[in-house]
């Protein structure tokens, strides 16, 4: 503690539980006190320059557009740190819903608030805000595709790539607004630099965001992600990839239970059946737990305003722009949403490259099966019904008479020209 309080010229606050459902009491103790509890410790840094906090560009998400500015909570941030002390578990989590409010989950509230800690208690500090959307993989440093963990998309492109996510409630033309991680890292860089430098007179907030200056859309990512996984496919994948994607919420719950639970049954049944432990149905209840949570994020579009990161940018020589890029404008998003793919395979399923003929080959298979279950379906149905409805016979008829007929007319015209 002493040798960070006397050493440090500038912190960069990143640490949070970005967890969605985490109890009020927990995401109040990481996001807001542990900010107010290193705000006071900055406070003693005889040589801090500046101090960058790293909160969300979900914060404010119950409003459309968002400007690059601290927006007050209704409740002031200490009379929850002091309440959280007092109340106990089963009392916050009656109360959590109230305040939170208009926002999704504990993890925006705790930041809103984070923010304001941030701005009633900076005292003399050199402060500045950076509000991230959703981070994912790196664009181009140290190299592209490189991911460590499943948050944000990650963890769904794994589902969809082997088979287990079919289908999701998302609006196609919302806007899918990632961030590369590299870019949050130039940006928070660059941010350093200007904050300890130019020392602004105000706090100043930066929107690393893509939406308004090269936006791509959940539709175009979904189907390239989907395109990705031809070229790069995932080992052992349970069903070829594939993803629809539904805005209702009874087109949501009819492929839940027809694309997801019920081919999990199917599996759960043939594991017992052959003396395994079934796992399948957990997996595919938790998977669709975890979706419902993001769902908020992928039906709505926002709008963040980038003044101060285009100013930043303005800043910048052209050599530390190259340097510490963070222009969106020039990420290509086929290219980078195919080494995400790629990332995901080599980086978080530890897949080998060299495996993806058999992967390849696995998926063929899976294409058979797939197709000979649905003859096998529709068969046995037809069957059915067949024998059960005269007018399915009088169309079974006419439709073996026609082909009969076709056959005949086929033959016979041959046998002409011979
Ligand atoms: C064609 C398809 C196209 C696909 C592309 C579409 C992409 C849409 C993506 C939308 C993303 C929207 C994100 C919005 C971010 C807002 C920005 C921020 O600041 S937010 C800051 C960013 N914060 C976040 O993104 C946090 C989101 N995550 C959470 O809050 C929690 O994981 C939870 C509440 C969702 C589930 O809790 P719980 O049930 O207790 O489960 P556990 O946590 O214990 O994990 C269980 C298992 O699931 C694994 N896994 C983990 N994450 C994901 C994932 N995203 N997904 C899948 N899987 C995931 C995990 O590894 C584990 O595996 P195993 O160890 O059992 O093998
Ligand atoms: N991922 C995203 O899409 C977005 C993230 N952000 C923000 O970026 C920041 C980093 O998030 P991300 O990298 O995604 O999340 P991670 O969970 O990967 O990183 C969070 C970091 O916080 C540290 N941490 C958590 N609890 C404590 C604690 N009690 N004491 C000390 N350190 C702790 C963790 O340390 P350890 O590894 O040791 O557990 C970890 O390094 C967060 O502030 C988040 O709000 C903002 C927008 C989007």
């Amino acid at each position: 503690m002493q040798e960070l309080i006397t050493c440090t010229n500038v912190v960069f606050h990143c640490a949070a539980t970005v967890r969605f459902d985490d109890p009020l009491r927990h995401a109040v103790q990481l996001n807001v006190t542990a900010t107010q509890q290193l705000l006071l410790m900055a406070s003693q840094m005889p040589k801090l320059e500046a101090f960058i906090h790293i909160s969300t560009a979900f914060s404010n998400c119950n409003l459309k557009h968002i400007d690059e500015v601290i927006y007050p909570c209704p409740v002031e941030p200490k009379k929850i740190i002091d309440s959280m002390e007092w109340l106990d578990d089963a009392i916050i989590d009656e109360i959590t819903p109230k305040l939170i409010g208009d926002r999704p989950n504990t993890y925006t509230y705790t930041k809103a608030l984070g923010e304001m800690v941030v701005q009633q208690e900076s005292g003399n500090l050199n402060i500045a805000i950076i509000r991230p959307s959703i981070v994912g993989a790196t664009w181009q440093e140290p190299f592209p595709g490189w991911v460590d963990n499943l948050n944000g998309p990650s963890g769904l492109i794994i589902a969809a790539g082997k088979g287990f996510l079919r289908a999701i409630k998302a609006t196609p033309k919302a806007v899918a607004d990632l961030i590369p991680v590299d870019t949050v890292v130039n940006l928070t860089l660059a941010v350093g630099w200007y904050t300890a430098v130019h020392r602004p007179k105000s706090t100043l907030v930066y929107h690393c965001t893509s939406g308004n200056l090269n936006p791509c859309n959940w539709g175009k990512m979904g189907f390239q992600v989907l395109a990705s996984f031809e070229k790069i496919p995932f080992e052992r994948a349970f069903r070829r990839p594939y993803a629809d994607f539904t805005t209702n919420n009874f087109t949501t719950q009819y492929w839940n239970a027809v694309s997801h639970r019920a081919p999990a049954i199917i599996y759960d049944f043939y594991l017992r059946l052959t003396g395994r432990k079934p796992r399948m149905t957990k997996l595919m209840n938790r998977l669709l737990r975890t979706v419902s949570m993001l769902e908020y994020f992928i039906n709505r579009s926002w709008e963040w305003s980038t003044y101060n990161t285009e100013m930043l940018m303005s800043e910048l020589s052209p050599e530390d722009q190259r340097v510490f890029n963070f222009d969106v404008r020039q990420l290509n998003w086929l290219e980078y949403i195919e080494n995400y793919v790629l990332g995901v395979k080599k980086y978080l399923l530890k897949e080998d490259m060299a495996g993806i003929p058999e992967a390849k080959q696995h998926l063929k298979r899976l294409r058979n099966i797939h197709y000979l279950f649905n003859t096998a379906l529709f068969l046995i149905a037809w069957r059915l019904l067949i024998a059960r409805s005269q007018m399915a016979r009088n169309v079974w008829f006419f439709i073996v008479n026609f082909c009969y007929k076709f056959l005949s007319y086929f033959r016979a015209s041959s046998t002409l020209k011979v």
